[in-house]
């Protein structure tokens, strides 16, 4: 379509929709009486097209994000082979570590047979490269064998490499790093594990299952064993005491047969597995999705009412499974991190308020619901997303949870998303009063200053929520409607 039929038809919308928003607000009490009957039916109408669009935006990310051996589908394409490279900061790692015969790799194993995630064995890896016949195979043999720790840039290396071949961007990286040398050289790469799995046992009971592993392993007899044991006290314990200080470790009880649900539950509340990536779907489409309904409403004064039922219905729905009343797993899994139903009554519940009561408060007809709104979806949910991927290693002065890269993404889709709607209210003649578009921009970019600094600020749980407050406040008193 060209850009002259593009203006056309825009055109005619605006001019449809301007004409019949005037008309209806300029007829005689009585024709506006029976325009209301119908208006309330359209309003009725809309706010269940609402109702079902949120409802199919809310579940779209389910069918895309929950791994996909959990849900039967054909495997993720590997993006390596399609000729993409992942690039190594949107990389996912959790290092699992442990004592030898800790029982790593036996759950690292049950993990990716169930979940699209990559188990790498540093220890597999060396054992492989000691098969390839050059220098550094024969030096990795003789290490291995002694129970000493390869140098660093072989084992960075080899992981390194098996990472960009997998072409997937999740990892559980069994056996590293064994010592400070280790772990300097992988961070030195750009590449920071999401936390660290620590599988907790005696040293008895790793010295029973490495004597009965019988996998032809030159290190499990008893004296290798005994070596083993003490390297990892002395070299690897300090790794997991420096990430300790950084509450980066997960520990595991590996004393005992470890369901492997316990470390999926681990993983989940962390982040690496499940619906963070339809979580975050979810906060950005639905608030957009919905905002696109609003002209569509009547003009009577019950409009507004009618529209923030959508939200507020889903609130209610939010609070009746948080509390227990009633169960929906789907729900809990592409809405909270941890799959618990309490954090229904945190951060999603105050979302779903927090369009309510912008609805009711603001309408169309002010900028600062609309606005407030954009930040909260468009400009919160880009700053995780954006933090996430490529915020590592710049955190905020005052915040060091958060970073500039999600600081910045915040400032900028917020900025976009605000003056994007509420420029098409102006332009469909649905404010009161009209604004100019410079005002649009300006007004836009000092509030989404605002909202990215109540953004970047360590409230926890009540981020929603802040942000709502400074952006609709900020906008409330520069535009004054
Ligand atoms: N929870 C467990 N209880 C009993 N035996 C286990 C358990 N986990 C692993 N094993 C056995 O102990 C041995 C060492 O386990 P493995 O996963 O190879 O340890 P790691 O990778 O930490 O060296 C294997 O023979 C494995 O079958
Ligand atoms: O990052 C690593 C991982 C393993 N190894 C060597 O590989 C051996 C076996 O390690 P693996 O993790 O396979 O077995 P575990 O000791 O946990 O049973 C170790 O003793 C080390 O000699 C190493 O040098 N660096």
């Amino acid at each position: 379509m060209s850009f002259r039929s593009v203006t056309w038809v825009s055109r005619q919308l605006r001019s449809a929709l301007q004409g019949s928003t005037a008309a209806a607000l300029q007829r005689d009490s009585a024709s506006l009486a029976s325009q209301q009957v119908t208006w309330s039916r359209m309003s009725f109408g809309a706010g269940l097209a609402a109702a079902g669009l949120a409802t199919f935006v809310t579940s779209l990310p389910q069918a895309d994000c929950a791994p996909a051996m959990e849900k039967g589908q054909a495997p993720p394409i590997n993006l390596a082979k399609a000729g993409f490279a992942v690039p190594k900061t949107s990389r996912k790692i959790v290092f699992v570590l442990g004592g030898p015969g800790s029982g790593k790799g036996t759950q690292c194993s049950r993990l990716v047979a169930e979940y699209d995630l990559v188990h790498l064995s540093a220890g597999d890896l060396l054992r492989a490269h000691m098969k390839s016949g050059t220098t550094d195979g024969q030096m990795v043999a003789d290490m291995i064998k002694n129970g000493q720790i390869v140098p660093s840039y072989v084992t960075v290396n080899l992981l390194d490499k098996a990472m960009a071949d997998s072409g997937k961007t999740q990892f559980l990286i069994d056996g590293f790093p064994r010592n400070e040398e280790n772990r300097a050289a992988f961070e030195k790469t750009g590449m920071e594990p999401e936390f660290i799995l620590f599988f907790n046992c005696p040293e008895a009971v790793m010295e029973k299952r490495l004597m009965g592993r019988n996998e032809g392993r030159t290190d499990d007899n008893a004296e290798t064993i005994r070596k083993r044991f003490k390297v990892f006290l002395e070299s690897s314990m300090p790794i997991i005491d420096y990430y300790n200080k950084q509450g980066k470790v997960r520990k595991v009880d590996a004393d005992r047969d470890p369901s492997t649900v316990f470390i999926v539950d681990l993983l989940r509340s962390n982040g690496v597995l499940g619906p963070r990536g339809c979580r975050k779907a979810t906060h950005i489409g639905t608030g957009l999705v919905y905002l696109l309904f609003w002209p569509l409403y009547s003009p009577g004064p019950s409009a507004k009412f009618v529209c923030a039922t959508v939200p507020g219905l889903a609130t209610f729905y939010f609070w009746m499974v948080g509390i227990g009343a009633c169960r929906d797993k789907s729900l809990l899994e592409r809405s909270t991190r941890s799959g618990q139903r309490q954090e229904l009554l945190k951060g999603p519940l105050w979302y779903g308020l927090a369009h309510t009561l912008l609805t009711v408060a603001f309408w169309r007809t002010s900028p600062s619901g609309i606005t407030a709104i954009a930040m909260l979806c468009a400009g919160d949910g880009a700053a995780e997303g954006f933090g996430r991927r490529y915020g590592r290693g710049n955190p905020l002065p005052h915040n060091s949870q958060k970073t500039w890269a999600g600081s910045t993404a915040c400032l900028i889709f917020g900025f976009l998303a605000a003056v994007a709607y509420i420029q098409t209210a102006a332009y469909l003649g649905l404010l009161q009063p009209q604004q100019p578009f410079g005002s649009i921009v300006a007004t836009s970019a000092i509030v989404s200053l605002a909202s990215a600094a109540a953004e970047s600020l360590p409230v926890g749980e009540w981020d929603n929520v802040v942000i709502s407050l400074v952006a609709a406040t900020s906008a409330r008193l520069l535009y004054g409607c």
